[in-house]
């Protein structure tokens, strides 16, 4: 006698891909205000008078919590202890209040003119409410990858993991591209006014969250009615963290990360830059050929993950993608190729690479650690991941003005250092050699552990 599997809701094609657009649309707003502050620098010294130390001090504050506080790995012990509906909630409301308070700092008089530790308390507040924001955001992350691998196990895994990043990366080139025009919609220009459009914006990615709640409810049920023998899942336990941490695979995937994102996050935060000193780029139009990079990784990283879900080859794709990123950013590093079109054709290649990775490496963390201990997983490599978002700009930084300042230049009425960025390029290019070596190291580990990296994700 043949029996018969039970069907849950995540069979539906209807719930999970409404699951999936729920969810991701909240990270969608996340991301749109991780960067709506981006583009503002200039109209930051104008209207409220920040310098570009008050910019860095704010920009940094994104690490102050979830890097020094713990509060990332706390997030995932948390994640893996009550769940999704809970935890999901709970950061987009910390989102919520986090930029409530970046909104009020940004938009206050009665701040200006005092000062906290030495930091305006514009800015002082300003960054305690990203740094909030920051903690929401990224605890966001961790659950929406479990609410993922939750509805999409066995199916569709890696394309949905890559439709939820692409959609993020459209709350990233929004921002990128709409921050400025919010801010000078009347013909006065305000900066809180983008900060409140990022408020309004999170409030309903809550909404949508809450309405996710329902549904994964309704799955809950439904494994729960599907399993005949209601076989008890085993529980996250604080030892597993040990488990997680000796896990030669997941240290491969955290270092593989870390290295893979510091060649790419930081270096757009000095793209504009680039363009102006090496390409010779007006200032005005400089940010838009890094702006680019965003919109190509929206088509590809679906597609990529899609690639992953049917043929595998997981590990062979993050390989690729990291070869690519050294070919990048080795040809930023040749002086004489420095003619605009090259700086395109680039940044195009790098937006390849960027899906590339990202498509292949989150899918694989659910192949390398058990259900229960995923959102712990995710938010240790983020945590590693965060250092060196916080890190690598500020080495950057201390190489341009130690051994890359060229001469002098007056650039809007001021005068600037003009820079060599060829060193800044290679130390982006090592980071690309080291990813590949631990992308192979990651690879030979799925050989001898098989945890099926370079098997397709799903099952017919
Ligand atoms: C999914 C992955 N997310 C991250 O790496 C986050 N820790 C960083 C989010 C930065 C938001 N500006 C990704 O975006 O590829």
């Amino acid at each position: 006698m043949t029996e018969k599997i039970r069907e849950t809701l995540r069979d539906s094609k209807k719930a999970r891909w409404t699951a999936l657009a729920l969810a991701s649309f909240t990270m969608m707003c996340g991301y749109f205000f991780a960067d709506v502050m981006s583009p503002l620098k200039g109209l930051l010294e104008g209207q409220i008078g920040w310098t570009s130390s008050d910019y860095g001090t704010f920009t940094s504050a994104y690490g102050w919590f979830n890097v020094f506080l713990l509060m990332l790995i706390f997030g995932g012990i948390i994640l893996d202890k009550v769940g999704v509906r809970i935890t999901g909630f709970g950061a987009a409301l910390i989102m919520v209040i986090g930029t409530a308070i970046q909104y009020w700092a940004i938009s206050s008089t009665t701040l200006q003119g005092s000062s906290i530790w030495g930091i305006k308390s514009q800015v002082f507040f300003a960054s305690i409410g990203y740094a909030t924001f920051a903690v929401g955001v990224e605890v966001a992350g961790i659950t929406v990858t479990k609410v993922i691998y939750k509805w999409f196990q066995g199916k569709e895994l890696a394309l949905a993991m890559g439709l939820q990043v692409a959609l993020a990366r459209v709350g990233t080139a929004f921002a990128l591209a709409f921050s400025v025009p919010i801010a000078k919609i009347t013909g006065v220009a305000d900066v809180s006014r983008s900060v409140l459009v990022g408020l309004i914006a999170l409030c309903i990615g809550l909404l949508a969250f809450v309405v996710y709640i329902f549904i994964d409810k309704k799955l809950d049920q439904s494994i729960a009615d599907a399993k005949p023998d209601n076989l008890e899942e085993e529980e996250f336990k604080i030892s597993d963290i040990r488990k997680i941490v000796t896990n030669k695979g997941w240290w491969f995937i955290a270092i593989l990360c870390v290295l893979f994102y510091s060649a790419v996050f930081p270096f757009l935060k000095y793209a504009t830059d680039l363009m102006v000193n090496k390409f010779g780029v007006e200032m005005d139009l400089a940010g838009l050929i890094p702006s680019l990079l965003p919109f190509g990784t929206i088509l590809l990283t679906p597609l990529f993950g899609n690639i992953y879900d049917r043929m595998g080859k997981g590990a062979s794709i993050m390989i690729w993608g990291s070869v690519l990123l050294i070919v990048v950013h080795l040809l930023f590093a040749v002086p004489f190729l420095n003619n605009w079109a090259i700086a395109i054709l680039l940044v195009i290649m790098l937006g390849i690479a960027f899906s590339l990775v990202p498509s292949a490496m989150w899918p694989s963390v659910t192949k390398i650690v058990p259900e229960r201990q995923l959102g712990t997983a995710m938010a240790l490599i983020f945590w590693v991941q965060n250092w060196g978002l916080m890190g690598v700009p500020l080495l950057i930084g201390w190489v341009l003005d130690k051994y890359c300042i060229t001469g002098q230049t007056v650039r809007d009425g001021l005068m600037v250092n003009t820079y060599d960025y060829t060193l800044p390029m290679l130390i982006f290019a090592g980071f690309g050699f080291l990813a590949v070596l631990f992308a192979f190291l990651l690879k030979i580990e799925d050989r001898k552990k098989g945890y099926g990296l370079e098997k397709p994700n799903y099952i017919r």
